[in-house]
């Protein structure tokens, strides 16, 4: 039985994951915001993101509907805050996107319309494979990633945890690419990255 959903935050990307939930019916409780503000979807607003406080854990699931578009400890943050008072992040999946059924998925992980994730892939928490976001055969997404939209995985990539991939960057077959690294929109990835670097151009550079 799915539990009834809280979403933090109200932006674009709140309104994405919204849109999926409620193609699902989904109950959605209401959002938290730091301020009261108007829901295109008449979700109520409940409070800041402490009002999740006075709801029991085990009665409902969160939906972090914060986006980013860098390299951002924001999300890890609130993810870690609320799973260590024992709140669960649901899963959000958009019906089109297109999953292998080998593949594992942690908790938290938002896999938008298009996206396609194949063969004993394994996308870890609080992920982000936004849309149209392609991830081929055997490859490791870590926690807290963002595969921005329209990117493309080859083969057997290693992705470290709170990396940014940026829209419509390319990674070939069997790279590595370390934690926090921001990697810029249409870069082509060719050669291993070490934590933290941020690179981009075709071929990717450091910069
Ligand atoms: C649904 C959604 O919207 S999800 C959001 C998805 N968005 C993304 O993935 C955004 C990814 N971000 C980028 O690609 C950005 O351009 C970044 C983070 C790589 C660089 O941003 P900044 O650090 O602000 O760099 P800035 O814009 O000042 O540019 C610095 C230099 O890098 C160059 N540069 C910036 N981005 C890129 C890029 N993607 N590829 C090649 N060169 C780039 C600029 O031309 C500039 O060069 P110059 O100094 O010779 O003029």
């Amino acid at each position: 039985m799915n539990k009834p959903i809280i979403i933090l935050g109200n932006g674009g990307h709140a309104s994405v994951l919204t849109e999926i939930l409620l193609s699902q019916n989904r109950k959605i409780i209401g959002f938290t915001a730091p301020d009261m503000e108007e829901n295109q979807f008449q979700i109520p607003y409940l409070g800041n993101d402490e009002t999740i406080l006075q709801y029991d854990s085990n009665k409902v699931e969160l939906v972090l509907g914060i986006g980013s578009i860098s390299v951002s400890n924001h999300r890890r943050r609130l993810f870690e805050l609320f799973t260590n008072k024992q709140y669960t992040f649901a899963n959000v999946i958009h019906p089109s996107a297109i999953i292998a059924p080998s593949v594992k998925l942690g908790q938290g992980v938002q896999i938008m319309a298009g996206a396609i994730i194949q063969t004993n892939s394994f996308v870890a928490d609080n992920t982000i494979v936004n849309t149209g976001a392609k991830i081929d055969h055997d490859c490791g997404i870590g926690a807290h990633v963002h595969l921005a939209p329209g990117t493309t995985l080859s083969g057997e990539v290693k992705i470290g945890e709170g990396t940014h991939v940026g829209t419509g960057a390319t990674i070939i077959q069997g790279i590595t690419i370390g934690n926090h690294c921001l990697i810029g929109a249409g870069a082509v990835v060719i050669h291993n990255i070490k934590h933290g670097v941020k690179a981009v151009g075709v071929p990717a550079k450091e910069v």
